[in-house]
């Protein structure tokens, strides 16, 4: 069973560039202590992964996002099994753009896609 973070207190989360630094409260100590699984959010458009991110991320939904440009990219930490783990997630648009074109299928959902685990 997973416990999930205190959303206030523990939430982590890396902005893009442009957004307020005040919001990262990405903390140093937690990178040697949970095994990190990456995952990577993809699919057109405005079909919702910065908003579904945000949520797993923060716990709310974000009620005025804007169009991500590139890669966003946040994390969270929860308790699985007595074991922390640190899920560290990217959003793309433009790998969207990569795989549509070369495999020339419909992506208007969005997809998650686990790309690998470190301790
Ligand atoms: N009704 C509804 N609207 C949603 C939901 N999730 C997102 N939206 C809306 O869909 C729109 C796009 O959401 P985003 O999360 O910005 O979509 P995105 O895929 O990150 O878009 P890009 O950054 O352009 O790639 C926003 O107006 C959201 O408010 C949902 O679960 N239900």
């Amino acid at each position: 069973m997973a416990i999930e973070n205190n959303p206030e207190e523990e939430f982590d989360t890396v902005f893009s560039l442009n957004d307020s630094p005040q919001l990262s409260s990405h903390s140093e100590q937690d990178c040697g202590k949970a095994r990190i699984f990456k995952i990577i959010v993809i699919g057109d458009s405005n079909v919702g992964k910065t908003c579904l991110t945000y949520r797993f991320c923060g716990g709310a939904f974000l009620t005025n996002p804007e169009a991500t440009i590139g890669v966003d990219f946040r994390e969270r930490t929860v308790e699985l099994d007595g074991e922390r783990i640190k899920i560290q997630e990217d959003h793309h648009f433009f790998l969207c753009c990569t795989l549509y074109s070369a495999n020339s299928c419909s992506l208007a959902h969005t997809h998650l896609l686990p790309l690998r685990c470190t301790y």
